[in-house]
């Protein structure tokens, strides 16, 4: 399956963002572009995400530019206490150096456990959408302020291995651009990935516009939600939640997880 996507400028990728993306766009340089044959089963992570009540996508994140180490997980054991805890679907970090993420990581994850994994990196490649079908994913992490308006294309691609995006915005321009791009799967990131600020209350606050414009997908809120308490906001708005450092720190994956979803 061949694959075509304008180039794209990456270089005005600006702060901590810009950096990551850049190392990137050097691993992928020179990177097949062909789809290959691997097909997913469409629409598994979605459908996760659309159960009654607020959906949790637990992540596997053993480390982070705004934190440093967080936790020497093995992913699959990692991945079984989550869906033990009440996690519906696993985010898995495959980026290497700043995140300790694998290509192993999500490979181990898909096979270890029956809900959807997302393929959580800094996708500028079709490459990387494939090795994502490829190692079991069953969706993939496409950022709007990465990608820019190139994610219409990149959402293209997704759809054609069957695998399902989710669309990650920070403010209302990137909204704009992951509404008009036709996005059914749009994230909302608390943290500003420039300078790695997390504010609350951009995830109510987008997700109340994105449904105000008519948007009838789902929507997540991600990132910076430690107790209960920081889900109030949330709960009634969101059909799901991201949530990474505080389950992947808190030395019982399963415990947490079950205290974090009981209100
Ligand atoms: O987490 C970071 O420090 C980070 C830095 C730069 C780019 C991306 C980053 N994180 C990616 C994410 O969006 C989070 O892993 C995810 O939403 C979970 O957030 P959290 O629960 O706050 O770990």
């Amino acid at each position: 399956m061949t694959s075509s996507v304008p180039p794209t400028d990456f270089s005005q990728v600006p702060g901590v963002l810009g950096r990551i993306v850049a190392e990137r766009v050097q691993d992928y340089a020179g990177a097949d572009p062909d789809l290959g044959t691997v097909q997913s089963l469409p629409g598994r992570f979605g459908a996760a995400l659309r159960r009654p009540g607020l959906s949790l996508i637990a992540e596997v994140k053993r480390a982070s530019p705004s934190q440093g180490a967080i936790a020497p997980l093995d992913p699959a054991a990692a991945a079984r206490a989550y869906v033990a805890g009440g996690a519906r679907a696993i985010s898995v970090l495959t980026e290497p150096r700043h995140f300790g993420g694998s290509p192993e990581a999500l490979r181990s994850v898909a096979s270890a456990v029956e809900v959807p994994a997302l393929r959580k990196d800094f996708v500028v490649h079709p490459a990387m959408l494939r090795e994502a079908a490829e190692w079991g994913a069953a969706a993939a992490l496409l950022m709007v302020s990465v990608l820019g308006e190139a994610v219409g294309d990149y959402l293209g691609l997704t759809q054609r291995l069957g695998l399902d995006a989710l669309v990650e915005v920070h403010d209302e321009r990137e909204l704009e651009i992951a509404l008009e791009a036709g996005a059914d799967i749009i994230g909302v990131n608390n943290r500003d990935l420039r300078t790695l600020e997390i504010d609350l209350s951009v995830s109510p606050r987008l997700i109340r516009r994105a449904r105000g414009r008519g948007f009838a997908g789902v929507l997540v809120a991600e990132s910076g939600y430690r107790t209960p308490k920081d889900l109030a906001d949330v709960r009634e708005l969101a059909d799901a939640v991201l949530v990474g450092t505080s389950l992947a720190g808190s030395g019982d994956l399963a415990g947490a997880t079950r205290a974090l979803l009981t209100p």
